[in-house]
């Protein structure tokens, strides 16, 4: 597979890709658009070869008569002067000027129009592959790549791939054009053309393309280097200020975007030497025809023809040839855009959705059958044989030493993991694909860390809904024990919490965890280590709130260090090393420590 993919061509594997990320109307669309930039490049060259015979014959007294292509039409709209007729020509050149021009700027709004779609597709392609991620893959890969790969990744693949295939179909169009003319017009000026002109561009394409590979694909590493930095930077504001490193991630950053910035400016270099060697091998063809016409002492009136046919063919063929080889190269050196935007896709990184959604019920209890998990790549097993049955309205602790598993366990309930051997059964229904959206719209998670947006308690609670419920918002506030608190407040529940809620006590943030899970009418909630940052007071206060719950219609299952938050468990499951190991009563272990 990669050998095929090696050997297909830069411009192939770009363009297939491309066109798997076009939805059929964009396919067409792409045709279309391509179909008016070779009218606009025919209609370019057209315009410009157009304008010699037009300035010979305006030099020539007369020579309108002698030009049998101007004589046909002088006569076929029967003319009176030459003069009148030359002024309608001219009249009709400007004319023709300015709707091309006019014709080929709409045709570069509908070819910007079409690119910048294909970069939004791309877009949102990347951000539906990255969303889609499993828990495990989503860790593994961490958000400096991710944000690379979502926002930078697809910025380039518009201005590196997209606009260069478009400009190199139109220019070529340009240069083929030009080439059919001249091959009609002057076959060994063309043959001239392609000895002086291909060979350095030949060269160039060789030297420069692997340079600006190894430059791209560095500059794409260092990306995700400084996002992470910089993410690591503002989340971690407040400790890194306290302990007076933040200066370690502004340096990170720096160093990754110096590299950058180095890189750049040798593909500003490279990307410079195409022209340049075309302007070079256009002045060596003018060399070569005058050392022709010395060697060979061929008259001077034909050298000249030819070297200002030579001047006027290279003068518009140059900047077209310039373009063509700066795109390949750009395309070339692109091509680990296509790696990125190739991955993850349909491999195993992604959840399985299943198409068909089941509904699911508990009402009456949630059992873990013989439950073994081991991560990925690990021999031990972080999950060995749990058997647990817990009953609708149970509220169960989970206690034992760091490591031991209890975050793994709530993750498989979660369905971040899913289990090698046994299963999770509702209602006696095991959870699987086919029904894990209802499954996750019947359980609720709060942890230690609770994630708040910078918005307001209102958005943080029901995670930006349009138009929230307002009773079942009142509902989890209240449930929540946040009443008093958002009453107090002059804006109520529309008062902006700050970064990361920044305005919030640690009770109050973990509070509003609590009442995200209520609002969306969870079942089942798992609060793992959702008081260990906590002081003892507002422990109290949260271990309060929870206690409330137990007033509805809610199964809890609680993991903690601290015994106070297990108070009041119907049963604590004890594990270690991955295995259950003992049930208590909360009475059990408080005499346990005494
Ligand atoms: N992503 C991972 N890859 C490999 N091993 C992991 C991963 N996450 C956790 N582990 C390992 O799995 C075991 C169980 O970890 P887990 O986080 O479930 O423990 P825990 O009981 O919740 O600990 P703590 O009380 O410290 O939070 C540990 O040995 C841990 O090192």
């Amino acid at each position: 597979m990669k050998d095929n993919v090696s050997r297909e061509g830069a411009l192939a594997r770009s363009i297939r890709v491309t066109r798997l990320l076009l939805t059929p109307a964009q396919k067409r669309k792409a045709i279309m658009v391509m179909l008016l930039s070779i009218v606009s490049s025919v209609l370019e060259v057209f315009g410009l070869a157009t304008l010699v015979p037009i300035v010979v014959v305006c030099a020539e007294p007369g020579g309108v008569f002698k030009n049998k292509y101007f004589r046909t039409i002088y006569d076929a709209f029967h003319f009176q002067s030459e003069q009148s007729f030359l002024i309608t020509i001219l009249l009709g050149v400007i004319a023709f000027f300015i709707l091309k021009t006019v014709f080929t700027s709409w045709v570069n709004y509908v070819q910007a129009q079409f690119t910048g779609q294909t970069g939004y597709d791309v877009i949102k392609s990347q951000l539906t592959k990255f969303s889609g991620l499993t828990f495990w893959n989503f860790n593994e890969l961490g958000s400096g790549k991710l944000i690379n790969s979502s926002l930078n990744v697809p910025n380039s693949f518009l201005y590196n791939l997209l606009r260069p295939m478009v400009a190199m179909a139109s220019e070529s169009v340009i240069a083929f054009s030009i080439v059919v003319g001249l091959v009609v017009y002057n076959p060994i000026l063309i043959l001239l053309l392609v000895v002086v002109l291909v060979p350095p561009m030949a060269l160039t394409y060789r030297v420069v393309r692997s340079r600006v590979q190894g430059v791209q694909s560095r500059i794409n590493d260092l990306w995700p280097i400084s996002i992470g930095f910089v993410n690591d930077l503002f989340t971690g504001f407040v400790e890194l200020k306290l302990a007076r490193r933040q200066q370690k991630f502004v340096g990170g950053v720096l160093r990754a975007q110096g590299e950058v910035y180095e890189l750049d400016a040798k593909n500003f270099v490279y990307s410079m030497f195409p022209q340049k060697v075309i302007e070079l091998a256009a002045v060596a063809g003018v060399v070569i025809i005058m050392l022709y016409s010395i060697v060979t002492h061929k008259g001077s009136s034909g050298l000249v023809a030819l070297v200002g046919l030579f001047a006027a063919a290279a003068y518009r063929l140059m900047p077209s040839l310039n373009r063509i080889l700066t795109s390949m190269v750009t395309i070339k050196g692109n091509q680990h855009l296509l790696d990125e935007i190739e991955s993850h896709q349909g491999d195993d990184s992604q959840e399985q959705v299943h198409p068909v959604q089941e509904p699911l019920k508990f009402e009456r209890d949630l059992v873990l059958d013989n439950l073994t998990f081991s991560f990925p790549n690990e021999s031990y097993r972080a999950l060995n044989g749990i058997d647990i049955t817990i009953k609708k309205k149970e509220k169960i602790g989970f206690i034992g030493s760091s490591g031991s598993g209890k975050t793994t366990l709530m993750n498989v309930l979660l369905r971040f993991y899913t289990e090698q051997q046994g299963k999770v059964l509702v209602d006696g229904v095991p959870l699987g694909p086919q029904n894990i959206d209802a499954w996750h719209q019947l359980i609720g998670y709060v942890k230690q860390d609770t994630f708040l947006m910078q918005a307001s308690i209102r958005d943080n609670i029901t995670l930006g809904e349009d138009n929230p419920n307002e009773q079942r918002l009142l509902y989890a506030i209240e449930q929540a024990s946040l009443k008093t608190f958002v009453d107090s407040l002059p804006e109520g529940m529309h008062t902006f919490i700050g970064e990361r809620g920044s305005k919030l006590s640690g009770g109050q943030r973990q509070r509003i965890g609590i009442a995200r899970a209520l609002y969306k009418q969870t079942q089942v909630l798992i609060l793992d280590e959702a008081t260990s940052a906590l002081d003892n007071e507002t422990e109290r206060e949260v271990n309060e709130a929870i206690n409330n719950l137990s007033q509805i219609d809610l199964t809890i299952l609680i993991v903690a260090h601290r015994l106070t938050t297990l108070r009041e468990c119907d049963r604590v499951y004890e594990l270690s090393s991955g295995q259950l190991v003992a049930e208590h009563q909360y009475e059990d272990l408080l005499n346990r420590i005494k």
